[in-house]
């Protein structure tokens, strides 16, 4: 579970000035869930996922994520959650099953239990074609692949996605959203962030827009739907962050 209350972080613009990038944000999201963050670019969706990975400390406000504080315990936090995004490095000179299996060893596995997760892993997300290519070969898509089987080799409760689908083929992308898709069914928590509309109506139950650094609507499609009298999502959003 994710739980989020008055979440806020400053930045000191150019001029010197403080700018709120993510101002007053809370929600809630629930195990067997994916929660969309969407929001036009720069409306603070990475800034609020960078807060809730430990990566940057808030200004104001708190948050839980499977529980532990990320203020105050980001060690816990970060073995919680497996986290994506659209541009994690891959190593060029190690191998797929090389680097997943790194990852691994950091997060403390060895011996069999590391080996039947790789295993389980490359089977499921269909790598094993390319399980001994090095990273400088793979393509964009393995490559986002070998980022998936990273982020989930210690079989986290948590997964933060910070649109992990750009920049993919379409292909790819289906792959991706097939992979979270059956993830939320094993019931992990999911929070991810995009500004593609179709990946939202596809794959979250419950959705929050973002604008300049705030919620301007949160809830399930449906529920958003009847409250702003807009059946369609893009003219919907168009008309919320515009
Ligand atoms: N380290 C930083 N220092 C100063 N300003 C920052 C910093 N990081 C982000 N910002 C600003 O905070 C605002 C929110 O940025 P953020 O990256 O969170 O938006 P986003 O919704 O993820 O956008 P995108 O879809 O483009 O990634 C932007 O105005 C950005 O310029």
């Amino acid at each position: 579970m994710i739980e989020v209350e008055g979440l806020t972080k400053f930045f000191t613009g150019p001029d010197g000035a403080e700018v709120a990038a993510v101002n007053d944000v809370s929600f809630v999201v629930n195990p067997g869930e994916v929660f969309g963050l969407l929001g036009a670019n720069g409306a603070g969706k990475t800034t609020t996922l960078r807060m809730l990975c430990t990566v940057l400390r808030p200004s104001q406000g708190f948050a839980t994520v499977a529980g532990h504080d990320i203020a105050k315990e980001p060690a816990l936090v970060r073995r919680s959650i497996g986290f994506l995004s659209a541009n994690t490095g891959v190593y060029d000179r190690m191998t797929a099953w090389e680097m997943v299996r790194y990852y691994g060893q950091l997060y403390g596995l060895s011996g069999s239990a590391l080996t039947d997760r790789l295993e389980e892993l490359f089977g499921t997300l269909q790598m094993n074609d390319f399980r001994n290519v090095p990273g400088g070969r793979l393509s964009t898509g393995m490559k986002q692949k070998v980022s998936i089987a990273r982020a989930l080799v210690h079989d986290p409760p948590v997964l933060i996605f910070d649109e992990p689908t750009a920049g993919l083929d379409v292909l790819v992308q289906r792959a991706v959203l097939r992979s979270i898709a059956d993830l939320r069914g094993r019931g992990k928590t999911i929070l991810f962030s995009t500004h593609v509309m179709t990946e939202v109506e596809k794959l979250c139950d419950r959705v929050a827009i973002m604008s300049k650094g705030t919620i301007v609507a949160a809830g399930s499609l449906p529920e958003l739907r009847a409250e702003f009298d807009q059946p369609d999502l893009e003219e919907l959003f168009f008309s919320l962050v515009s």
